[in-house]
C-alpha cells in the first residue's frame, strides 16, 4: 500500500534521512521505533508532505505522491494523527470531531460522529465539552476519532502516548488495537517501543537517520539489541 524507496530528507544542508526503504500493506501495523532524534519523525512528515523528499520516492497505492502537496495526500487516503494531540482546545468534543470530516456532507458526517462515539464512550459523555477541559488520555482518543473522521487507508500516528501516564499509554494502546480490528492501515511512530512491538505486526527500527533492523513485532522484541537498548532488559 505504502512504498518508501531510497528516501532522503534535508533540514537546510543537514541530510538526517539517509536513503530509507519501507513498505506498509493493506491492512498491517508497522512501527517505526528508535531513540530520540532518529529520525522516525522526519520520515513521516516526508511521507505527509509536510517537509520535501531531497532524494528517492514514495508510492501509496501505486501512485508516485513524492513531494505532493499536504492536501492531495490526504485526499489520497493517508491521515497523520499528529504529536501531542492538537486538539482545538476552544471547540467542544463534537465541532472537533466534525472538523475532522471537513469537507464532506452532513448526513455522512453525522453517522460517522456516531460511530466514534460508539467506538469511545467517553467522547460522548464529553461532547459538549471543550476539548482543552478534557484529560491527556481523553485528547488522545478525541485526536484518534477526529483522524478517523476522515475516513483514511493508512492513519499515521506520530507519538500517541507521548507525556501520558503509564495507566493511559495502556488505554491509547488498545484504542489503536481497536483501530486495528476495524480493518484500518496502521503506521504508528513510538518512542515506547515495547507497546509499539506488542501493537506491531512489523517494526522497522531507525537509528542515525537510518533503518538498522526490522522484522515482524515478535521478533525485534526478543532481538537482543532491543531488548537492551529499547526495552531495558
Ligand atoms: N525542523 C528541523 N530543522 C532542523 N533539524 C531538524 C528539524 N526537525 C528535526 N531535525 C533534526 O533531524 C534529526 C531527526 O529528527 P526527528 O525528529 O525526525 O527524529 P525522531 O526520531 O522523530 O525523534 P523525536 O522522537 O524526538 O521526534 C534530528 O537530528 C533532529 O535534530
Amino acid at each position: 500500500m505504502l512504498n518508501v524507496s531510497n528516501l532522503r530528507v534535508s533540514y537546510g544542508a543537514i541530510e538526517v534521512i539517509h536513503g530509507i526503504d519501507l513498505q506498509v500493506n493493506q491492512g498491517e501495523c508497522v512501527a517505526l521505533i528508535g531513540a530520540n532524534g532518529a529520525g522516525k519523525s522526519s520520515t513521516l512528515k516526508a511521507i505527509c508532505g509536510l517537509v520535501p523528499a531531497t532524494a528517492g520516492t514514495i508510492e501509496f497505492e501505486g501512485q508516485d505522491i513524492t513531494n505532493q502537496s499536504g492536501h492531495s495526500i490526504v485526499k489520497a487516503g493517508i491521515t497523520m494523527c499528529p504529536e501531542g494531540r492538537q486538539v482545538f482546545p476552544q471547540m467542544t468534543t463534537l465541532q472537533n470531531l466534525k472538523m475532522g470530516a471537513y469537507p464532506r456532507k452532513d448526513a455522512e458526517q453525522a453517522a460517522d460522529v456516531e460511530e466514534m462515539m460508539d467506538m469511545f464512550p467517553i467522547l460522548r459523555d464529553r461532547a459538549g465539552q471543550a476539548a482543552g477541559t478534557l484529560s491527556g488520555g481523553e485528547q488522545e482518543m478525541l485526536a484518534i476519532g477526529r483522524a478517523l473522521m476522515a475516513r483514511p487507508k493508512l492513519c499515521i500516528f506520530d507519538e500517541p502516548s507521548l507525556g501520558l501516564a503509564p495507566k493511559i499509554v495502556a488505554e491509547v494502546g488498545e484504542t489503536i488495537a481497536r483501530v486495528k480490528e476495524m480493518g484500518k492501515t496502521i503506521l504508528l511512530v513510538e518512542q515506547n517501543s515495547a507497546m509499539a512491538l506488542r501493537l506491531a505486526d512489523r517494526a522497522y527500527l531507525f537509528e542515525a537517520g537510518e533503518i538498522v533492523l526490522s522484522g515482524t513485532g515478535a521478533e525485534l522484541q526478543s532481538h537482543p539489541d532491543v531488548a537492551k537498548a529499547y526495552l531495558g532488559h
